[in-house]
């Protein structure tokens, strides 16, 4: 597979920052010998090489004078920059904070804070206020009696539990200052209780809360639908487009400039607990020392890779179902958080990173509520029927046209979230009906006709929207091409392409949604990981299989590992239509297969040090001690059985595997602590081999050729465990694969410490590359690996007080209670910006040992 090649990462130098508007001191030696400014640029001439220092910092001269041609006595030899344009950025990406640039960003930061930070408005027509910052535990009466404590006096107080922000109705003006006056003199439990304005909208104030919603439903609480508790103020000072990409009003370059900044602040937390976190007589790894050479990172930060597609480059939006502040049902996108109060949903108008298709369907949609009689979820009292409106949408295989994404688009998704509850099944029925004919006539009218594959229902019952996995779905629209066997809920899947693969995605598989970034992002991680023929690569958190597949043709081996089933059989699907035949899926949560596979390829890891019996290391849940042996044999055992060779067999055979692998774990476990909480995901496994062995029907049923290559595919230890024992594994993968390498994509949570464990304590693993959505858990993460561990493992005390605990700091804790093993080595990061307009962005993370 040809894959783009990344632009090659910038070089760069390797200075000791200045200390923000701080007057300059000149280093140590050796320039502080010579006392002359210019020595070491003097000395990086002479020697060819250039300073890490080399013209980060402006010359004081040109600082002063705005020239420094007449002042400075260094000329072209002097270490600092002469003018704003010879100015080069340090190493962790930010300026010299008295350059224009620095000021610049400074700026547009400082307006962004200002705007978020308008103060409370007080007149009579204004008496409705949010409190913001207040207990999550606190109800209504809790609220109420503190305001009594705090002498103020009000109308009426709400607040439901759960959220930060309660809302208070003022009856006079007076009222409302004395309140003003008391919370920002007093402070609750030590945090500042802000008061804010708060919105009624504009369809409650003309009900003035009759017990009638505008459709027709009345609500528990006999408020009309959506407008139990009047807005947080943060909803009417933000524009959707604020909302959804703040980062919009700033020209690409300084939002690139901007994310830099950012991850190298989070990135220089890594070096300052792994430091914190060293053992006592253990001596500081290097990479620490030498971060003082590149201004505190644990390593090179080679600057961020930009998206290929700058607008419209969502493949999915997930677009909410409410009322808009005017009180109008609407598709689109909430203000703000629901626990800061806010509900309303507004338009997705303006928002640069959804597609047109996208918006045209939101608004479709949008256009069939108005007549719907059934009515849209309200967050506040948990009830309602329309929830979320979620649009898909995959690329045919064409060249892909960059800056203009949507010419590409060829099949779209639609999924529609709704919660069933007590709604009559016949007029369920009817409302999809028309539903279906509204999207399909949309559709077909629009002008060029949008593309629609395929749309399914997903009855979601919980009270936040995100739905598990397994959630219902319901077909409402097939595409009519497919296998005969294939059940409709099967045939519910879109296409995108990854260089010259296809990807089939089902409705709640994880799929990048940036397809051209997340291209980019998965070459970069190949060419870190430093593929060869020799290469045994685990892909954990592999999803529909996108980095496995892509690197396949690059190593001996993959084995992908996700929990999400849909996600596997698309993975296995992906290997198939693509001819790919060197990859292995399982499913199962990383934390529960990571040893066993690991022992499985690798053997058990050399145990230093004793774990006493039961123990539970880390505070993750359900993490236990495992058998490395017994379950391996378990594991064993479980394939011996299923030795069969046919072709499509062999392919089921996986399936099962993967799912035998993690239940087999849980049973070698049943002795330990946890043992109850995961025999209950036992039964759980084996609905889940039932219904694997169901979805395979459809792959077997395809004529595929998996003839193996010989020496890369490890029969043994995937389709026929035959009777190798535990050691004969070790013997035989050890001489079948010479380069053992794992690339990680967890979810924003990161890695569980299980996993994490597993990765360090198996010395095989030389290398490992970390992708990662959130650099704070992928800081965590590599804390725990990266530190160096000490002859006296602590036994985990279980973490008190870890709810208080920062990421970081819990992760310092950990390292405390890591089997004895090598350090990884933080080599290199870049980032990678998948999400233009907003504040996330994708990190790339080399570690070696
Ligand atoms: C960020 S996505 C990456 C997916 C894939 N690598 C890609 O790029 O398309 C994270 C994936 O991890 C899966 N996941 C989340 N928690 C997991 C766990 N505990 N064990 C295994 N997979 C997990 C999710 O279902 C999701 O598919």
């Amino acid at each position: 597979m040809e894959n783009d090649t990344p632009p090659q990462p910038q070089p760069q130098p390797q200075p000791q920052p200045d200390l923000a508007g701080e007057k300059r001191k000149r280093e140590d030696s050796p320039e502080k010998s010579t006392g002359d400014a210019s020595s070491v640029g003097e000395e990086a001439a002479n020697s060819g090489a250039q300073h890490p220092m080399w013209r980060t910092s402006l010359c004081s001269y040109f600082r002063r004078r705005g020239s420094a041609e007449d002042g400075c006595s260094h000329g072209d030899s002097c270490r600092y920059a002469h003018s704003e344009e010879e100015l080069r950025p340090r190493p962790d990406g930010t300026w010299d904070p008295t350059s224009d640039r620095a000021k610049k960003l400074r700026k547009v930061s400082a307006e962004a804070k200002e705007a978020e930070e308008e103060a409370v408005t007080v007149d009579e027509s204004s008496l409705d206020k949010c409190l913001v910052g207040l207990p999550r535990g606190w109800a209504a009466d809790r609220l109420k009696t503190f305001l009594q404590e705090q002498g103020i006096s009000y109308a009426t107080a709400k607040k439901k539990k759960g959220m930060t922000v309660g809302f208070v109705t003022f009856e006079s003006i007076e009222q409302l200052k004395n309140a003003i006056e008391v919370l920002t003199e007093n402070r609750s439990d030590g945090k500042e209780i802000k008061i804010a304005d708060a919105n009624r909208r504009s369809h409650q104030k003309l009900h003035t809360e009759g017990p009638v919603s505008d459709n027709g439903v009345a609500t528990e609480n006999g408020t009309p639908e959506g407008t139990s508790a009047p807005e947080a103020a943060i909803s009417s000072k933000k524009s959707v487009r604020d909302a959804v990409t703040p980062l919009a009003h700033m020209p690409y370059n300084d939002q690139l400039e901007h994310k830099k900044n950012s991850v190298a602040q989070i990135l220089k937390r890594l070096t300052r607990n792994a430091r914190k976190a060293c053992p006592t007589g253990i001596p500081l790894p290097d990479w620490v020392f030498k971060s003082k050479e590149i201004g505190g990172l644990p390593c090179k930060l080679e600057g961020i890779l930009e998206s290929p597609v700058i607008n419209g480059y969502r493949n999915k939006c997930e677009f909410s179902v409410g009322f808009s502040l005017e009180g109008k049902k609407t598709v689109g996108f909430m203000l703000g958080n629901f626990r800061e109060g806010v509900t309303a949903v507004e338009e997705p108008v303006d928002c640069p990173n959804v597609s047109g298709i996208s918006y045209k369907y939101a608004l479709m949609f949008q256009d069939f509520l108005q007549l719907s009689s059934l009515p849209v979820w309200n967050r506040i009292d948990n009830c309602g029927f329309w929830r979320q409106f979620t649009v898909r949408e995959g690329r045919s295989p064409a060249q892909a046209v960059e800056q203009n994404a949507e010419t590409e688009i060829s099949e779209v998704m639609l999924i529609v979230q709704v919660c069933s509850s007590g709604v009559d099944e016949a007029l369920m029925k009817d409302e999809f009906d028309k539903l279906t004919v509204a999207l399909e006539q949309g559709a077909a009218t629009c002008s060029p006709p949008l593309p629609l594959t395929t749309i399914v229902v997903q009855d979601h019952k919980g009270i936040s929207n995100a739905a598990p996995a397994d959630c219902p779905l319901i077909p409402l629209l097939v595409p009519k091409v497919g296998c005969q066997s294939e059940g409709a809920v099967d045939k519910t899947r879109i296409h995108d392409h990854i260089g010259n693969l296809q990807f089939s995605i089902s409705p709640t598989a994880f799929f990048q949604v940036n397809t051209l970034a997340a291209e980019r992002l998965y070459t970069l991680a190949g060419d870190w990981a430093n593929l060869n023929l020799g290469t045994l690569l685990f892909d954990v958190c592999c999803g529909t299989g996108t980095i496995g597949l892509t690197l396949a043709h690059r190593v001996g081996k993959v084995v992908g590992i996700e929990m999400n089933e849909s996600a596997v059989l698309d993975a296995q699907r992906n290997a198939l239509i693509n001819g790919v035949r060197n990859c292995r899926f399982v499913c199962g949560k990383a934390e529960d297969v990571m040893d066993s596979l690991l022992t499985e390829y690798l053997g058990s890891p050399q145990k230093d040090i004793p774990v006493s019996e039961g123990e539970v290391s880390g505070t993750g849940k359900g993490e236990k001690v495992v058998d490395d042996a017994q379950s391996n044999d378990e594991n064993m055992d479980s394939s011996e059985q299923k030795n069969e060779n046919s072709e499509s067999q062999q392919l089921r055979d996986t399936l099962i595997d993967s799912s035998s692998c993690a239940k087999d774990e849980i049973k070698g476990n049943s002795n330990s602590k946890v043992s109850n909480g995961l025999e209950g995901r036992h039964d759980e496994y084996n609905e889940a081999i039932g219904e694997e062995n169901h979805g395979e029907a459809l792959l077997i049923n395809e004529t595929v050729d998996t003839k193996v290559s010989d020496c890369l595919e490890d029969s043994n230890t995937f389709h026929d465990g035959s009777s190798v024992s535990n050691n004969d594994v070790t013997a035989a993968t050890a001489c079948q694969f010479e380069d053992i390498v794992a690339i990680v994509d967890p979810p924003r949570v990161g890695l569980h410490p299980t996993v994490i464990k597993a990765l360090r304590t198996h010395p095989q693993i030389r290398r490992l590359v970390y992708i990662s959505c959130n650099p704070e858990s992928l800081v965590a993460n590599a804390i725990e690996l990266c530190t160096p561990t000490s002859e006296n493992r602590e036994k985990n005390k279980g973490h008190r007080g870890w709810r208080t605990m920062s990421s970081a700091g819990l992760a310092r804790q950990r390292t405390k209670s890591m089997p004895k093993s090598e350090p990884f080595v933080p080599k290199r990061t870049m980032a990678v910006d998948l999400f233009p307009h907003t504040s996330h962005c994708e990190m790339v993370m080399l570690f070696e040992r």
